[in-house]
């Protein structure tokens, strides 16, 4: 792609190699006429060399609000004609369905096998599932690399396969807070009707029975409940416990002591926590740690004749070992809304206790969650599909962890802020993919960059420094170095035999501010020409004349150097790409060593 008349010179032949240097092609996505760069990126990162690319990115970050935000990617494909497509898997509230109806062309096809998911899925851009469809590693690869965002309409993503999601490239979304009240006051109705048999009596009632001394109750003034989880569920329900007078205490290790205190509740010990209360509440999600943490064990710390509610999930129970501690009467009553499996199985033991109330999976499921669930959903489904910011984002790049010859890649971040104030995840993961997607032949985006990376045994360390600027701008520089590699553009390098490069936000526009050893000013945008030349009268011109014989605008022009009269770096923007020709003459210039043609 490149012909060198000299070591050190490069000159870009466009076309054949032209369409590298073009946006990103749509062979990934065959299927579609969907915005070509949709979760992939900028046409930059296809470009040369692929150092600015990041900088682009990264420093772009400086004009989004939040670094919890994570942004897919940033498109504009004119061309594009064909609306995208959005496969719901489970019952949806029509306010979403609306919402996503505006932007997407929608298929609500409720209760599919999931072989018959794996069929359908690769007809899709995105699907919105709620508890009950798995999201396995098999519906990941049956979409071929064309489903890009999978929303649960919900809290909790058990059911979706994260880290098949990661490796994969496809973004996983939730609506984390629309179904927080609802499933609080269903953890609420449980207990109460649990301590006062009100399941129970009512069958008994419609049987024909009036049986006043055997569903005598117990009451909740003065026990102590603890709430297993204290995090936006189990905080209300700890609230609400509260105004029932009773005494709330919590188990969460990762929930601050302040936020528990300012409700009046005290943070425990899990084994205080259990072995203290009358009613025992469950709120954590469904992880490989929380799996079946209440066992046999567990049960038998507590305290004889417990009542236990679970409006989290099934998973976190043992539900042999409760059956177990039902029968011993360790455990007196449960109220469950989740099981391990949905709907349990008809023989399961867990239906034939009295003392057990069961739902069927009810805590999100008001009219009031449920619009608020679909419209949360859809919105961030929609903004993900746009290539908009995402707040919701379970999967990357704040919660998983190239090159050819590349082996540890540095970047220093200054700010004014204090460096423990720096979430640069994101950035972070702007900076891997744009190294490793122009070597990687696997689909990279910011889901899987980090990922990919790891795979790749490319190390990655990071430097706050910490520079006195406007503390309104998160970012004042970046600069990344890279090491054991060689530049398209040997000037990259620096003394040390890193390739560096640095750029900043200006006017909130990304600029590249240095390339090697040299400064210079280049607002990252259009087409560039970088070229390296001695440093001597009238370059500028020689070149601007090429340019100017075929007609191609010069939209503007930064000379940076280190030496008087050595070397120079001289950055040129034009208008249109310019032919092969004429950046062959602009490479046969004698003093010009070396040049890229940069699209960004
Ligand atoms: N039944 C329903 O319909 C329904 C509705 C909403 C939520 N849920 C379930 O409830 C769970 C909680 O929802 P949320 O919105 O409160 O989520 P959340 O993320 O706000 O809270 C979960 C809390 O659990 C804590 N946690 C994590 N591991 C823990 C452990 N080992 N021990 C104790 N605490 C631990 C976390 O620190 C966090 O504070 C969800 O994951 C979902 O599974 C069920
Ligand atoms: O995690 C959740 O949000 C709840 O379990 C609700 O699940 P659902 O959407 O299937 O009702």
């Amino acid at each position: 792609m490149a012909s060198a008349s000299s070591a050190n010179h490069i000159l870009l032949s466009p076309p054949p190699s032209l369409p590298s240097l073009l946006p990103a092609s749509n062979a990934k996505f065959p299927h579609t006429s969907f915005p070509r760069n949709y979760l992939s990126h900028s046409s930059l990162i296809r470009s040369q060399p692929h150092l600015p690319c990041f900088i682009t990115n990264a420093a772009a970050l400086n004009t989004a609000q939040s670094p919890n935000i994570v942004s897919l990617s940033k498109t504009t494909d004119p061309d594009h004609t064909t609306k995208p497509t959005i496969l719901v898997s489970e019952k949806l509230g029509e306010g979403g369905l609306d919402l996503l109806r505006s932007f997407a062309d929608v298929e609500c096809l409720y209760g599919m096998s999931p072989e018959q998911l794996c069929k359908e899925i690769s007809r899709f851009d995105a699907l919105i599932v709620r508890s009950g469809t798995k999201v396995s590693r098999k519906v990941f690869q049956a979409a071929n690399g064309r489903l890009k965002v999978v929303g649960r309409a919900g809290v909790g993503i058990d059911n979706v396969d994260l880290q098949a999601a990661t490796e994969l490239g496809c973004l996983v979304v939730n609506a984390p807070t629309a179904n927080t009240i609802a499933a609080a006051e269903h953890a609420i109705a449980l207990l109460a009707s649990m301590a006062r048999n009100v399941a129970q009596s009512d069958a008994s009632v419609k049987s024909g029975k009036w049986q006043r001394t055997k569903y005598i109750g117990v009451s909740l003034v003065g026990k102590t409940l603890a709430i297993m989880g204290f995090g936006k569920v189990g905080s209300e329900v700890a609230r609400r416990a509260k105004g029932l007078g009773m005494h709330v205490i919590s188990h969460d290790p990762y929930a601050p002591a302040d936020r528990a205190r300012a409700i009046g509740v005290d943070l425990v010990s899990f084994d205080d926590a259990i072995s203290t209360a009358d009613f025992i509440s469950l709120h954590m999600p469904l992880t490989p740690t929380t799996s079946k943490v209440f066992n046999d064990d567990t049960f038998a710390k507590m305290k004889k004749g417990a009542r236990i509610i679970n409006v989290a999930r099934g998973g976190v129970i043992d539900e042999d070992a409760l059956v177990r501690a039902l029968e011993s009467g360790v455990v007196s009553q449960a109220a469950l809304d989740v099981f391990s499996e949905e709907p349990p199985p008809s023989d399961s033991k867990l239906l034939q206790f009295e003392n057990v109330t069961l739902t069927p999976h009810l805590g999100a499921s008001t009219k009031e969650a449920q619009e608020g669930v679909a419209v949360e959903i859809a919105e961030a489904v929609v903004g993900a599909l746009r290539g908009e910011l995402s707040a919701t984002a379970v999967n990357a790049p704040m919660l998983v962890a190239g090159g050819d010859g590349i082996k540890s890649v540095k970047v220093v971040y200054r700010s004014a802020r204090d460096p423990d104030d720096l979430d640069t995840r994101l950035l972070r993961a702007m900076i891997i993919k744009g190294i490793i997607e122009p070597i990687s032949d696997s689909f990279v985006n910011l889901v899987n960059a980090d990922f990919t990376a790891k795979q790749k045994g490319l190390r990655i360390s990071e430097e706050r420094v910490v520079v006195d600027s406007s503390p309104e701008n998160p970012i004042d520089s970046i600069q990344v170095l890279i090491s054991n590699t060689e530049s398209k553009f040997a000037s990259a390098e620096s003394e040390h035999g890193n390739v560096s490069i640095e750029g900043r936000v200006k006017y909130g526009i990304p600029h590249l501010t240095q390339v090697g050893s040299f400064s210079v000013d280049v607002s990252l945008e259009g087409n560039l020409i970088l070229c390296c030349q001695v440093d001597q009268p009238g370059m500028i011109g020689r070149v601007g004349n090429i340019l100017g014989e075929q007609n191609y605008n010069v939209s503007f022009m930064s000379v940076g150097r280190t030496v008087k009269r050595t070397k120079a770096i001289m950055a040129i923007g034009v208008d249109e790409v310019p032919d092969k020709n004429t950046l062959k003459k602009i490479g046969e210039v004698p003093a010009i060593e070396e040049f890229v043609f940069l699209k960004l």
